[in-house]
């Protein structure tokens, strides 16, 4: 078989959008990697394209003029063979994610996006089998828990949570501490097949560290000293369901050890039982610290390490994503129960809340909110209502912390890596951090070429020739 340019051979991929920039941004991407492209403004005609010649691929908007791209995605699937959806959407929030995975879609683009995502996507629905309909169902109804945030970290967050969610990989979540990732655990459950399970949070620092043993695996009577019953562990009491282990940096030694068992067996013994049990429990693990650091210091082991991060998820501190900031306070203001919490805030008032280092990240904010809303009784919020703690005012015009460059590109390698890419990432992370580096020259020094270039310390003429080649003159899906 032929491959092209993009490593996959020529396919036919059917483009759903009613806005022509997408599919010409899409018809000239794909044509120059020598794929066919048509493309339809409506599922309808989408749908009569497809009958009369199946498409390989089918990029489908949500929001169309008639019939949206969620319902009409089990259409596509049926009359293409199950061909691979890739579902675009403009409202990035968890529950639509869930909902088009669960459709059966293989992935999800949150508009605006980068072209260099949407080759990575196409690329990979392209290789990958199509995504059997066997596991659908239909998405849990949204509750109090929402994770909230329209930054791309957070819709990045949201995608990697719907494709892991009914499957049974074992999920790394790492952030600083109330960025959310106690939230990212429950979600997971939540949309996963055992929703309907138990769902057990457990911070093994909080148990007593000679007790931890039999806390999470139960003991035999007559184990040790105390042990007048038989009892059961956590393990048990979560069968078929979802176990988190916060904080798993803290795990002693001793029980990584047994923890390892359960991921790679499948089956634990309770203390002091010569006779194992089986265990079909879906672990998920959080950590604030750099559990890299701790396995390169002998703390944690690699084997484990490696086993747990089947998926790595990782929630960037609120500092970095300061457009979250509003739709979150908003949020809070309505768990508080405020019915038109926008009238509320000014916009004063949340570009200084976006200009605070909030070191409690999510969870300090949220605080915050629900101390300003007792002060204020109702009225409109003010800067006042919202005293200086640790948030102090001292972001501005960014973080003033120490920027750790090498956990970013520890992040990206994870991602890369779990996306199936196993060569060229000094060129993929090149070319990742030169297209935002040229961009963002330009637009500081106001679109000069001359200047950018002198910047960067290359010719004018290689900086015209990358600016082209990345597409920056009319790339019609900017990043934010
Ligand atoms: N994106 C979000 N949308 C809405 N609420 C959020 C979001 N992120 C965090 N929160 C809220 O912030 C608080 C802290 O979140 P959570 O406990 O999940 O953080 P964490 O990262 O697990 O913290 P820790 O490391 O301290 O355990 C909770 O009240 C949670 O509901």
């Amino acid at each position: 078989m032929t491959t092209n340019d993009s490593g996959n051979a020529p396919a036919d991929v059917l483009v759903v959008d009613d806005e022509p920039s997408i599919c010409w941004a899409f018809q000239r991407m794909l044509e120059e990697q020598g794929h066919h492209v048509r493309t339809a403004s409506s599922a309808e005609e989408g749908l009569e394209l497809a009958s009369d010649r199946a498409p390989d691929l089918i990029l489908l908007d949500v929001r169309l003029p008639k019939e949206d791209g969620i319902s009409a995605l089990p259409k596509f699937r049926s009359v293409t063979n199950e061909a691979p959806v890739v579902i675009m959407t403009a409202f990035g929030d968890l529950d639509t994610a869930v909902a088009a995975v669960r459709q059966g879609a293989s992935d999800y683009l949150v508009k605006p996006f980068r072209l260099e995502d949407a080759r990575r996507v196409c690329k990979n629905a392209l290789r990958r089998p199509a995504v059997t309909s066997a596991s659908v169902t239909s998405p849990t109804a949204s509750g109090a828990n929402d994770i909230v945030g329209v930054s791309a970290a957070i819709q990045h967050v949201f995608r990697q949570i719907a494709l892991v969610a009914s499957s049974d990989l074992s999920v790394l979540i790492t952030g600083e501490t109330g960025t959310g990732k106690e939230l990212v655990a429950a979600a997971i459950h939540k949309h996963s097949d055992r929703a309907d399970k138990p769902y057990l949070p457990i911070a093994p620092v909080a148990l007593n560290e000679d007790l931890i043993e039999s806390e999470l695996f139960g003991h035999v009577k007559g184990a040790f000293t105390g042990a007048t019953d038989d009892r059961q562990g956590l393990f048990e009491r979560a069968e078929g369901g979802t176990i988190l282990l916060d904080e798993i940096g803290d795990l002693p030694m001793h029980i990584q050890v047994k923890l390892l068992r359960v991921l790679e067996q499948r089956e634990y013994f309770r203390v002091g039982d010569v006779t194992p049990r089986r265990c079909n429990v879906r672990l998920l693990a959080a950590t604030n610290a750099d559990l890299g650091h701790a396995v390169r210091e002998n703390r944690f082991r690699e084997d484990l390490f490696y086993r747990l991060n089947g998926l790595h998820i990782h929630l960037p501190p609120l500092r970095q994503r300061r457009e979250d900031v509003a739709p979150l306070v908003q949020h809070f203001l309505r768990l508080a129960g405020h019915a038109d919490p926008a009238s509320l805030v000014s916009d004063d008032l949340i570009v200084d809340l976006q200009n605070r280092l909030w070191e409690g990240n999510v969870r300090e904010l949220r605080n915050a909110v629900e101390r300003a809303a007792v002060v204020a009784r109702g009225r409109r919020l003010s800067v006042d209502d919202f005293p200086v703690a640790s948030s102090r005012h001292d972001l501005s015009p960014t973080d003033d912390r120490p920027f750790d460059l090498a956990a970013h590109v520890d992040s990206w390698v994870r991602d890369a890596l779990s996306d199936g890419h196993r060569s060229d990432l000094l060129a993929r992370l090149h070319a990742e951090v030169e297209k935002p580096l040229i961009r963002i020259l330009m637009q500081r020094t106001g679109q000069n070429r001359a200047k950018t270039a002198e910047m960067l310390g290359i010719h004018r003429g290689t900086l015209r020739e990358k600016i082209r080649s990345y597409g920056l003159e009319s790339d019609p899906t900017p990043e934010p």
